[in-house]
């Protein structure tokens, strides 16, 4: 190779710039820290190891140095909290998740109505109140969606139909039971809205596939950045938008008038805009732009949490009972009894006797084999936890999900092994969070939806196992994606077969 004697002063800014990241980015720990764990090429850190190696890694530093432990990944010092300390960090109000997100997850950069605390507040409570306390009235509803989901998206399969699930994994089929009960019956029969719901975290987060290389100088350079085209009008989002309240304009106009002229003889439709319709913030006398924009911003935000995750977990479900023939019958006898008590028409009390299939999912999330959450949490004063170590303000702690979901002392010698009925036999429901469980974070941000995402999957699963013989390509267990230390469902996709009427 050759280079010419210009080349050298470019080399040596390079060098005297890769100089000063590393003077300036050079870990300060101080002393009463949780320990390093050491590395080897300064700047890097453990980025590496953390990014194509997450599990053994941390496991590995865990055994070592224990919990909690320091590592250095995109030049940033992080925490990361196991079995032992991450209860204290989910149950301390020093520790925000608002303030991490907004750096990994910009979702506020497009819909602004987030940058406001009592914006999350608020759906908190429309989700606990409008949906959690209403779920039995809602059941009927949710699996009616599910069937036309089911006819659409599998059909019959009198022969072997593959179903392939990377793209979307099955979010179609949560966007339309999600779509029912945030927008109502009328709107939700709109394949549109249907289709906008969910598509919209996809099309979000597409902007989030540009790894974090630049959070080497500045996690906020990073959001910064990729943020940029949201900056400069370019919005991935915003179709949907204008689907949603193209679609809710006439509806919200016609509750408006029925109410006005039916007075107490109105009979108010069970859904979120109806309660929105009826809350003292959010109501209102007349449709304007600006009140539709609101609305939408916050219908899309219980989009965001709500579908992609419950489409992924069930997506997982299915795979991880398609590929263990051994529990098929016991399962599957379990639905074919509910369903014939109740004639087909489930209501929560049957979905309550769907023990097994509960105990079922809960291992399933159990095992879903994330390292860490997505929900890191920043220390927002410094923090001396119980066993006397202390992190600095703005220290990013990270849940080690594994460390946790693996113990021994709760999950036996073995606890990567699928224990279907760990749940039944130790009455924890999947909805429960648990100290030894933390699918659903922990403490009094645990997730408010988990009631309605732990319904809607065991009913989408008892109407699929009924109907389908469900199996891998493989006949085996499929092996989830993982990119660093998240995890998502196989991509092989699953078989269904028409089942014999029983
Ligand atoms: C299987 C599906 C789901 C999983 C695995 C899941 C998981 C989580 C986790 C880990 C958190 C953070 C908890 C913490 O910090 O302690 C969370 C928060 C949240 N989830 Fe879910 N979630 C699911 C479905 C849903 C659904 C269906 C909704 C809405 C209907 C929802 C709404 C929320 C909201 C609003 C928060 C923020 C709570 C707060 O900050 O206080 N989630 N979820």
């Amino acid at each position: 190779m050759y280079f010419s004697f210009e080349t050298i002063p470019a080399f040596a800014w390079v060098f005297i710039a890769t100089f000063v990241i590393y003077l300036i980015k050079k870990p300060r720990i101080s002393k009463n820290e949780p320990p390093m764990v050491p590395y080897k090429i300064p700047i890097i850190g453990h980025t590496l190891d953390y990014l194509f190696n997450t599990q053994n890694f941390l496991a590995e530093c865990g055994r070592q140095y224990g919990d909690p432990f320091n590592i250095y990944v995109y030049g940033q010092v992080n925490t990361i909290a196991g079995n032992e300390i991450a209860h204290e960090v989910y149950r301390t109000d020093t520790f925000s998740k608002a303030s991490a997100t907004q750096d990994s997850f910009p979702l506020h950069r497009v819909l602004k109505s987030l940058e406001r605390p009592e914006t999350t507040e608020k759906i908190i409570k429309t989700i606990r109140q409008g949906i959690s306390a209403k779920l039995p009235l809602y059941t009927e509803r949710i699996q009616k969606q599910f069937m036309i989901s089911i006819n659409k998206k599998i059909g019959d399969c009198s022969n072997p139909k593959l179903i392939i699930t990377a793209n979307d994994n099955f979010s179609n089929m949560i966007a339309r039971p999600v779509a029912d009960v945030l927008v109502g019956q009328e709107i939700s029969k709109n394949e549109d809205v249907v289709k906008a719901f969910a598509d919209f975290t996809k099309d979000f987060t597409s902007i989030l596939a540009i790894p974090p290389i630049l959070s080497f100088i500045h996690p906020k350079v990073h959001t910064q950045v990729i943020t940029l085209p949201l900056r400069f009008g370019w919005n991935p989002i915003g179709k949907h938008m204008i689907t949603l309240k193209e679609n809710l304009k006439p509806v919200l106009e016609k509750r408006l008038k029925d109410k006005e002229i039916l007075g107490d003889k109105y009979e108010p439709p069970l859904d979120i805009i109806e309660y929105l319709l009826n809350d003292p913030e959010y109501g209102t006398k007349v449709i304007t732009d600006d009140y539709l924009n609101k609305i939408c911003e916050f219908l899309f935000i219980i989009v965001v949490v709500s579908i992609l995750t419950t489409s992924r977990h069930i997506t997982c479900a299915l795979y991880d009972f398609a590929g263990r023939p051994e529990l098929w019958d016991d399962i599957y006898e379990e639905q074919v009894r509910i369903d014939k008590e109740c004639n087909g028409e489930l209501s929560s009390q049957h979905i309550n006797k769907m023990v097994k299939l509960d105990s079922f999912l809960r291992e399933s999330l159990r095992t879903f084999d994330s390292s860490t959450p997505i929900i890191p949490h920043r220390c927002m004063e410094s923090y001396t936890f119980k066993n006397g170590m202390t992190i600095p303000k703005g220290r990013i702690v990270k849940t080690n999900l594994m460390d946790i979901h693996y113990n021994t002392t709760a999950y036996g010698p073995e606890p990567r092994s699928f224990l279907p009925y760990y749940g039944l036999e130790n009455k924890f429901p999947a909805s429960r969070t648990d100290k030894n469980y933390f699918i659903f974070g922990a403490g009094k941000h645990a997730c408010p939806g988990r009631f309605f995402a732990v319904n809607e999957i065991k009913i989408g699963m008892h109407k699929l196992i009924l109907n389908y013989h469900i199996k891998t390509p493989s006949g085996k267990i499929e092996k989830k994606i993982h990119s660093g230390p998240l995890a998502s469902p196989p991509v092989a996709g699953l078989i269904f077969e028409n089942r014999k009427k029983h």
